[in-house]
């Protein structure tokens, strides 16, 4: 038999089926109609009300075994406004419900089908000016994750983008969510740089406003290391002026800056007050840097280790922040002679000194305007703890200024999705949080203040010093006017006799408490800057 005969006699059994249904349905109606004598229409509708009766009866009483199971024992609520507002796709409980929440939470997965936001679990607070601050409980069983994680479809929801929600989560409940939504895009209207008293306030480093105004960065600087990418223009370097203008009014004279300056100007408003400053995109100067404070976090490690072998207190060690600008520059093989050794030299020795500077109280801070892969080598950026992303413009760039699995973090922010015009936003992604922040801009002439009154303190300090070697090279260079002399001339007026240029060189150094400087044409001495900045920092 074929295929197609087949066919032809299953459509039959199926036409004679139907039909001998249909005779028992109309035999049945018939029956029913006989025994209350009533006419075909009559009988037919009461038969299809009794079975819609029915069925209401059956899934009020599924509802009601659902909530005594659930142990639920609160009389239904009484009827409101919100109630009236069935979310899509949920069952109509006998709770009043956040007909806004409920339906963004179920529609996104967030809660199930038959799950509600109960509207006595909601408190809605406006924010005036910005926006409004949900705080709620999720069903039992669920937690906030299942929130942070779909947060770009809830916005969507909620009929905003993703960078106008913030959302947190609870240190008391699981279940607690507290969403921020903003009326405008963030940062649609313009902080105010904090002022000296807000900034001593803020408990922590601050980096820039959060999207509802109030500061925010991190707790401290101590093991605390911080890679900031964007494209060019987007920021950085205002964004860490900001910080480092923080930095002095919050700690003073707490801290040691050593700034490398690729970009040339950057970071050239903090000069005189460096540390050590130089301007130089060359990796010879990274590696001379390097090497200098690999020297001090070896010589800290050893009192550390002494100090547990016998038994005594951790040694207090003055902090140092080195910040690198335009970092990518110096870790760029352009070919010329030896530079692909000093670009390999460079990128274990920064390696070494991200990893190991910390418990040391060194910590960096690199900026880059190329988050491409190959900018700064992988193994150094993978450990810094702390990043700040700018605008870029792909996700590859986005995960290598926030780290490979950014994107499967709690609620990541697409740094992509930040608005190129508003100079200064980035995201801020340290412990595994990611916050919307826009950098402080201060005005120059504020930033010089500050400035010049670190200068001052610090002078003052190396004025009430006694008397040592270094203190009588600085004099000895302000009298001749000069910003350089030799090793030769210093070793001279500093009476070191020696009969070995290597030995007078290692004398001198140690007197002077400073790595000695090499000119162009080899010749070896010292700078005034280092010595003032090392003697600022020391007394
Ligand atoms: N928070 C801010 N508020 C207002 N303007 C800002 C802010 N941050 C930066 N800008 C402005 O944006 C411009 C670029 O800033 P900046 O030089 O800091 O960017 P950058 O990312 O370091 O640039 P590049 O990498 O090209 O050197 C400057 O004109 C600066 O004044």
């Amino acid at each position: 038999m074929s295929k197609k005969d087949n066919q032809d006699q299953d459509d039959a059994a199926r036409a004679v089926g139907a039909l001998g249904g249909l005779v028992i349905i109309t035999g049945f109606i018939a029956a029913i109609k006989d025994w209350l004598g009533l006419g075909w229409p009559a009988t037919v509708m009461l038969i299809v009300g009794v079975l819609l009766a029915l069925g209401y009866g059956i899934w009020k009483a599924k509802g009601l075994i659902r909530r005594l199971m659930a142990g639920d024992t609160r009389s239904p609520a009484p009827p409101s406004q919100e109630t009236a507002v069935e979310p899509a796709g949920a069952p109509a409980l006998d709770v009043a419900v956040h007909p806004e929440l409920t339906e963004a939470l179920v529609r996104t997965g967030a809660i199930a089908r038959d799950e509600v936001i109960p509207l006595h679990d909601v408190h809605a607070q406006e924010i005036p000016g910005y926006g409004i601050r949900y705080t709620f409980l999720l069903p039992k069983g669920r937690t906030h994750e299942e929130v942070s994680k779909r947060l770009g479809p809830i916005a969507s929801m909620l009929g905003v983008t993703r960078l106008h929600l913030k959302v947190e989560a609870s240190r008391r409940n699981e279940r607690e969510v507290t969403i921020v939504k903003l009326d405008e895009p963030p940062f649609s209207r313009i902080f105010e740089p904090p002022t000296r008293k807000e900034i001593k306030a803020y408990k922590g480093l601050a980096l820039g406003h959060e999207v509802t105004g109030e500061l925010c960065g991190i707790t401290s600087l101590e093991k605390t290391s911080i890679l900031v990418a964007g494209m060019t223009q987007t920021g950085k370097t205002t964004l860490i002026n900001g910080f480092i203008t923080c930095l002095l009014i919050a700690y003073g004279d707490e801290y040691d800056l050593v700034l490398l300056d690729g970009k040339f100007i950057g970071l050239a408003p903090f000069a005189r007050i460096a540390l050590r400053y130089q301007a130089s995109d060359d990796p010879a100067v990274l590696e001379e840097i390097l090497d200098e404070l690999l020297a001090i976090v070896h010589k800290r490690y050893e009192e550390r280790k002494k100090a547990r072998l016998e038994r005594k207190p951790e040694p207090k060690f003055r902090p140092i922040v080195f910040i690198v600008d335009e970092a990518a520059d110096f870790y760029a093989d352009n070919g010329a002679k030896g530079r692909k050794e000093a670009v390999a030299r460079v990128e274990e020795k920064s390696r070494q000194l991200v990893s190991k500077s910390l418990e040391s109280g060194v910590s960096v801070i690199m900026m880059t305007q190329r988050p491409d892969k190959d900018a700064i080598p992988v193994n150094v950026r993978a450990q810094f703890q702390c990043r700040v992303c700018l605008y870029v413009d792909s996700e590859g760039a986005a995960k290598v200024a926030l780290g490979d699995s950014y994107f499967t973090t709690r609620s990541p922010i697409h740094p992509a999705l930040l608005n190129p015009e508003i100079q200064g936003q980035a995201v801020l992604f340290a412990r595994g949080q990611s916050t919307l922040i826009r950098g402080f801009n201060f005005p120059e002439t504020f930033m010089w203040e500050v400035i010049d009154e670190t200068y001052e303190r610090r002078k003052n300090r190396l004025i009430a010093a006694p008397e040592s070697p270094r203190k009588k090279a600085i004099d000895l260079m302000r009298a001749r006017q000069v910003d350089f002399m030799t090793t030769a001339d210093l070793a001279e007026a500093l009476n070191v006799v020696e009969a070995n240029p290597i030995a007078v060189g290692k004398t001198v150094s140690k007197l002077l408490g400073v790595a000695p400087h090499k000119r162009s044409g080899g010749v070896r001495g010292y700078r005034l800057a280092d010595l003032t900045a090392a003697a600022m920092s020391d007394s």
